[in-house]
């Protein structure tokens, strides 16, 4: 079970693609739908006024779909198709616009509504691919347009439109690029502990839920161990907090190194660490957990000459005898490990102390480790 991987990064990412959360793009997403369908009827009416009967009637059987899809996306698990539902129609309706005969020059202007109707709802990089082509589209089909156009004009109108819709489109991009990096920092503190960069308490909460959630979907076992350094008052004590906070970075890089890439390493507060050890089994995590106690136990920290050591106790609690009850994982790991600390500490405990019945059936279990 060795391995040199690195933990996963704790840090996580909302559930969006863009800027918005998912609930908030629904809501503008419902919004589009109401709003366009509306917009189409007096449209509607007035082309049956000017006589297009047919266009008054595709507009309409558009607005009727509309209205559906308003009503759909509210509940819809689907968000992102609604989403390309709406915005390739309406780019396909943009272009449309500006090359029919009767155009007016200012119908060009939703081009500049591409990028921000689709790095809203579909953020940076789908935003990006699907306005992309539009834009260029729109571009192309205004040259065409234009060309009826005395030609001066006709470049100035055109220019206009390219280096407005490419600035739009560079500005958006852009703002969503910091906005994005922004956001990632905020998780990564709100996630990280500061001192060792491990996941703090919450976030190793949130992992155990989801090992536990993910374990049972695929029937595969999982352990939850808790380790305290021993006696790290001492350490503080007689080398300073610079020396216990070096030491407390040394034990996470220690766990990081031993675990596999799968685990998770956390730092539950002060010098308690969390580990989660996926798709292992009962006696292989005592095993595992027995070297990682040794390694810490062997681990040295210089620090002005000095070497400094520590040991650790550790409470194990196995989902195939612990169950899948993320509290009660918790509570049977912590007594566990209190269970060592009071037997002596730098122990591996993986199972209960005998009640006193058992005590006098059964003969003492041995302890692992040595007390310090
Ligand atoms: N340097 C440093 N010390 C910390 C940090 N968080 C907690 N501590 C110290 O860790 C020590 C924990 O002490 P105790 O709870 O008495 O536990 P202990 O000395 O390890 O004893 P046992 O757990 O019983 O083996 C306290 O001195 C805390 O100040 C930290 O971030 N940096």
């Amino acid at each position: 079970m060795t391995s040199s991987h690195q933990p996963t990064p704790p840090f996580q990412t909302p559930d969006t693609r863009s800027g918005l959360s998912n609930r908030h793009r629904r809501v503008l997403a419902r919004w589009l739908y109401a709003v366009t369908g509306v917009s189409l009827i007096p449209f509607a009416v007035l082309q049956i006024v000017s006589g297009h009967v047919i266009l008054a009637g595709a507009e309409l059987v558009a607005s009727v779909l509309l209205f559906t899809g308003y009503l759909r996306v509210a509940r819809s698990p689907h968000l992102q198709r609604w989403i390309y539902g709406y915005l390739i129609p309406l780019f396909i309706f943009f272009n449309v616009i500006i090359i029919v005969p009767e155009a007016s020059i200012s119908a060009s202007v939703w081009v500049l509504m591409m990028p921000v109707l689709s790095y809203l709802l579909l953020g940076k990089r789908e935003g990006m691919i699907l306005c992309l082509p539009f834009m260029v589209a729109g571009s192309i089909g205004y040259l065409y347009f234009l060309e009826n156009i005395d030609s001066a004009r006709s470049v100035i109108d055109f220019l206009n439109l390219v280096v407005g819709g490419t600035l739009m489109l560079l500005f958006i991009h852009v703002y969503e690029q910091r906005r994005e990096e922004a956001e990632q920092r905020l998780i990564n503190l709100a996630q990280t502990d500061s001192l060792t960069g491990l996941a703090n308490r919450n976030r190793f909460q949130e992992l155990l839920a989801r090992t536990i959630a993910e374990s049972q979907r695929s029937n595969s076992p999982y352990a939850l161990v808790v380790l305290d350094l021993d006696r790290f008052k001492q350490v503080n004590d007689t080398f300073g907090h610079e020396a216990g906070d070096r030491l407390l970075k040394l034990v996470g890089q220690t766990l990081i190194e031993r675990l596999r890439g799968t685990d998770t390493v956390g730092r539950l507060g002060g010098e308690e660490f969390g580990l989660l050890l996926r798709d292992v089994s009962c006696d292989d995590t005592t095993q595992l957990i027995e070297q990682v106690r040794e390694r810490i136990a062997d681990t040295q920290l210089r620090y002005r000459g000095q070497d400094i050591s520590v040991t650790a106790s550790f409470g194990i609690a196995h989902s195939s005898r612990d169950g899948h009850q993320a509290d009660a994982l918790f509570r049977t790991a912590d007594r566990r490990l209190y269970q060592g600390k009071r037997g002596g500490r730098n122990v591996v405990e993986s199972h209960d102390e005998p009640s006193n019945d058992e005590l006098t059936t059964t003969p003492p279990r041995t302890r692992k480790g040595t007390d310090v």
